[in-house]
């Protein structure tokens, strides 16, 4: 059986997420709504500012009053505050005034005080010309009533929550989060906290999948370790179908005779994808249960973190509406050389060094130690080799995690 191609399973991974229906919206305040995806465009009420305002404090004034004034000054008859309603300029004198207080009618420019001295009878001194609309931010600069302020399908970032409050919203329609369930599987599998047995380890991708879970900000139902067991295996998929969005199992979809999760899958399920030119991953596998998308993860430690990273984060953010989900991907020059020529793209655990590309520590699918230590993956792609200083994508985690 020949391995699909990266790319082509992003496709289909993307492709699946989209013929889901979105999940249910609920309204949020704007404080609790970080991190979470509008679900309809927004459109501004107002005017952003909502009046022509001072960029500076200094004196309004209007340009043609100084050209009589240059030499006399003009007297100052106001005093602007940010916060107050201010009464029209008075023509041939000036106006104290402040950042963001609003512009007299009447008034066409500010010149910041340092420009300016005032004289013992209170008249102020302009040392330079003014243009008319100098240091006015006008009525609408930022926004304007009406136009779209946000799309959705995005995930809302504190500036994004800073823009809608600057319209004078406090609540957005977001969609609710994703119920994902995470199933560890293998009976070699303990919980870290009890003791471990002949033949025992310790499980440690449930704390990578829902740490992975809670950096994207969804619902975590835990599963906890299903044996090696056909029957149950059926069982635990069945009721978790009913209660979950989408399952992720880590585990049992290579091709052993004790593997039930990929072969249950493939008896009772349907199957979409399995078996990628990726590495580690190989054995990724989309499928559904009981009518359930099930993401079926290798059981290594790394292949469970590269390919949630590359795979399971876009799906879940596809599943939520979001556009754009592609990873931040940088291009820097490898810090090393890789001479064996694989037949799969190979993400390996990498960290910069002064702009060049490292590789951290063992490589083995089965180390979570040189993960630790990096971070980002780079990718070789499959049939090539690396000298030190070619091109190369670096993808940084925290990319990857958001
Ligand atoms: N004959 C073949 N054998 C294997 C192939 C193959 O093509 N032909 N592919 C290899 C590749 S590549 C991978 S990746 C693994 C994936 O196998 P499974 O998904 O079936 O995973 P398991 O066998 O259940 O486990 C693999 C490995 O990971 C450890 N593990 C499992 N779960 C956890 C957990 N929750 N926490 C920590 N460690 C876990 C498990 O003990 C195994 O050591 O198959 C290769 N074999
Ligand atoms: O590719 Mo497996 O994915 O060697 O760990």
């Amino acid at each position: 059986m020949s391995l699909m191609a990266v790319n082509d399973a992003l496709h289909r991974v993307l492709a699946s997420a989209a013929s889901e229906k979105l999940p249910d919206t609920e309204t949020l305040k704007l404080e609790d709504a970080l991190g979470r995806v509008l679900a309809r465009p927004l459109h501004s009420a107002h005017d952003v500012p909502p009046w022509d305002n001072s960029a500076m404090d200094g004196y309004a004034l209007h340009t043609e009053d100084l050209i009589d004034a240059a030499q006399t000054g003009l007297p100052v008859s106001q005093r602007i505050t940010a916060g107050m309603a201010p009464a029209p300029l008075v023509r041939g004198t000036c106006a104290r005034i402040f950042t963001g207080a609003p512009i007299p009618a009447g008034a066409n420019a500010v010149e910041m005080q340092e420009n300016i001295s005032v004289d013992d009878q209170g008249l102020a001194h302009f040392a330079n010309a003014v243009r008319p609309g100098q240091n006015i931010r006008p009525q609408g600069q930022d926004i304007r009533a009406g136009n779209v302020l946000l799309e959705p399908g995005i995930r809302l970032r504190p500036q994004d929550l800073g823009l809608i409050a600057s319209v004078g919203m406090d609540a957005v329609d977001v969609f609710k989060p994703l119920r994902v369930a995470v199933l560890s599987t293998g009976d070699e599998l303990v919980e870290p906290g009890q003791p471990l047995g002949p033949g025992q380890i310790f499980n440690s991708n449930r704390y990578t999948l829902i740490g992975c879970l809670q950096r994207l900000g969804q619902q975590v139902v835990d599963a906890g370790i299903l044996e090696d067991d056909p029957e149950s295996t059926r069982t635990t998929l069945q009721s978790l179908a009913g209660r979950a969005d989408v399952i992720i199992t880590s585990g049992g979809v290579s091709v052993g005779e004790a593997d039930f999760l990929g072969q249950t899958l493939r008896e009772y399920g349907e199957l979409d994808m399995w078996k990628l030119a990726i590495k580690p991953g190989k054995p990724f596998t989309l499928a559904r249960f009981s009518g359930t998308p099930v993401l079926g993860l290798p059981g290594n430690p790394a292949a469970v973190l590269v390919t949630f990273l590359l795979l399971v984060r876009p799906y879940l953010l596809r599943r939520l509406g979001v556009r754009d989900v592609a990873a931040l991907t940088l291009d820097v020059a490898a810090g090393f050389d890789w001479k064996r020529v694989g037949n799969r793209d190979e993400y390996l655990r990498a960290r910069l060094d002064n702009g060049r590309v490292l590789l951290a520590g063992n490589q083995s699918s089965g180390v979570l130690s040189s993960a630790s230590e990096a971070s980002g993956l780079v990718c070789i792609k499959a049939g090539t080799t690396v000298n030190t200083g070619d091109p190369l994508s670096f993808l940084p985690f925290e990319g990857l995690f958001d």
